[in-house]
């Protein structure tokens, strides 16, 4: 064994790196679905190292928790010592905390060796409805854990529980309940919406003293959602510890849950009605394992431009062209929309097009097909009614790509959203040659739909110089943009055209 002195040098002189390192001090979960089973894979789908301190070992499977056995807290205390004393840890996650006594160890220990960060997920009822923390934690809750935590993340139930059994059934209850909860000393507090009644999304309020943020998603129509509060818990504190902003890992970790619940939404594992998901998605999408981009940036609807083969040809300029000069003019982003290319020829310009979208940081799609699409790597895919379901697109590129449906009524809307799409194509709007038998929804149809949708929207059909302000002067703020085609394309001068469009969009 080298000595301390020695050790130290080694690592600093050979180029020796570290992890990101989390410790979760939470409970055992034997159907590995919750606990700590579910922070370490967590942690792990983050990239980020992760420690465990066990408080106690439960018998639980997908029915229920049928036992519990807690540690000594003197033998947790022990193990929060070696971990602490030897490995560098920057962020500490708690989970099921049986007892006060356990409590009181853990303030001690956070004390003694100070990380970054402690994240707090005040584990207290099973989602099958077993107590794994009892009322007699409440009190060290309240007083000792939560004036050191960076974030605590209640259920409504924990919520309810830490305010005294009030009842929360809205969003404005839940905003309430931060608020109340921040005055227990934690710096900022995620109030999670997963049971939130009736409601048909996964709304969650957060909190930082400040200002409130509701962080909405669809809510995944599955069973298997035992384990979202210690993962969401374990993502965030994933995060922090590579230095993620707080509000930012939170949005992330939000994400992540998302993604893993959809990719799960069918898996059969157990027979009881709480099953568990599947955290390690990522490693079956192999191709969208490096760079996943998390959130996808709707301002790049503002100019979005959509190719069209025979106006280039009739121009008598290649597609790279048209591309690179659209993107000069100002475009936001790229759509290839090649009805009539063969594959082969496709593909060699779908390649050539990323090469010009990476260089000026412009993201690309591909309309329709999603082989093409992976084929170039291309930053996402626009589908239409009758392509390839979203949900199924999503299923094949991965949660790094960004997925836009055409939507004309707010049904279609409703369901892009819950089928995992970033943002909904709208129209068309206007009489345009480009889809001769395409019906148009005008000015109102759109709004209609902007209005319904949860998702931005960018609105196409018929749309140029003439008209472009009357479509953004709705004003509706989920409204990012205008897609054109040939009022671009159709064109002597593509550059030209796009900077015109370009200054009608900004001057507003
Ligand atoms: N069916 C679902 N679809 C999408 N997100 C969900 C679903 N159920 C829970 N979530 C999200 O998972 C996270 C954990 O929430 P929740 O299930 O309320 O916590 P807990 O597991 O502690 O009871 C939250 O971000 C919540 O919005
Ligand atoms: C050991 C242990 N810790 C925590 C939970 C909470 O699970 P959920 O994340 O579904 O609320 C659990 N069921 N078991
Ligand atoms: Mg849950």
């Amino acid at each position: 064994m080298l000595e301390e002195s020695a050790y130290a040098a080694v690592t600093q002189g050979s180029g020796l790196r570290r992890l990101a390192h989390v410790l979760t001090v939470a409970g055992s979960d034997s159907g590995g679905g919750a606990g700590i089973q579910a922070d370490i894979k967590a942690c792990a789908a983050a990239c980020v190292y992760c420690s465990s301190v066990i408080t106690s070992v439960t018998a639980q499977n997908t029915i229920g928790v049928q036992g519990v056995y807690s540690l000594a807290e003197n033998f947790v205390a022990e193990q929060l010592r070696s971990v602490l004393s030897d490995m560098q840890v920057d962020v500490i996650k708690t989970g099921m905390l049986p007892s006060p006594g356990m409590i009181t160890v853990l303030c001690q220990s956070i004390k003694e060796f100070p990380v970054r960060a402690i994240v707090v997920d005040p584990v207290m009822v099973s989602t099958s409805g077993d107590v794994l923390s009892g009322p007699s934690t409440l009190s060290g809750f309240c007083k000792e854990l939560l004036p050191l935590a960076d974030i605590v993340t209640p259920n409504l139930k924990e919520a309810s529980a830490l305010l005294g059994g009030i009842s929360l059934d809205t969003v404005d209850d839940m905003r309430f309940a931060a608020k109340s909860i921040h005055d227990f000393g934690a710096r900022n507090v995620l109030v999670k919406g997963g049971d939130l009644p009736g409601s048909s999304d996964a709304i969650d309020v957060f909190f930082d003293g400040e200002q409130f943020h509701e962080l909405c998603g669809p809510r995944i129509m599955t069973r298997n959602t035992h384990g979202t509060g210690c993962t969401l818990a374990s993502y965030i504190a994933a995060e922090l510890a590579k230095g993620t902003p707080m509000l930012q890992s939170v949005q992330a970790a939000k994400s992540f849950v998302k993604s893993a619940l959809l990719y799960s939404k069918d898996l059969m594992i157990g027979n009881g009605p709480q099953g568990p998901f599947d955290h390690l998605f990522m490693l079956k999408n192999q191709l969208n394992n490096y760079a996943p981009k998390w959130t996808f940036n709707a301002n790049s609807l503002l100019l979005y431009a959509v190719t069209d083969s025979r106006m280039n040809k009739k121009w008598a300029r290649s597609i790279t062209e048209a591309v690179k000069a659209s993107i000069e003019g100002g475009a936001t982003i790229i759509q290839l929309r090649e009805k009539e290319a063969e594959t082969s020829a496709f593909v060699k310009t779908a390649v050539d097009c990323m090469a010009i979208c990476r260089s000026y940081n412009v993201p690309l799609l591909i309309n329709d097909r999603i082989d093409v699409a992976l084929a170039c790597d291309a930053d996402g895919v626009h589908i239409g009614q009758s392509d390839m379901p979203a949900e199924l697109a999503r299923k094949i590129l991965g949660p790094g790509k960004i997925i836009g449906v055409s939507c004309k009524t707010p049904a279609q809307a409703m369901k892009a959203w819950t089928d995992g799409a970033d943002y909904i194509g709208c129209g068309g709007v206007f009489p345009t040659n480009t889809k001769q038998s395409n019906p148009t929804i005008g000015l109102k149809g759109l709004e209609t739909v902007c209005l319904a949708s949860k998702l931005p929207v960018v609105a196409i059909g018929g749309i140029g110089a003439g008209n472009i302000q009357s479509v953004m002067e709705l004003g509706v703020q989920n409204l990012k943009g205008v897609a054109v085609v040939s009022a671009l394309f159709d064109q002597e001068s593509v550059a030209t055209e796009t900077r015109r469009l370009k200054s009608l969009l900004t001057v507003r």
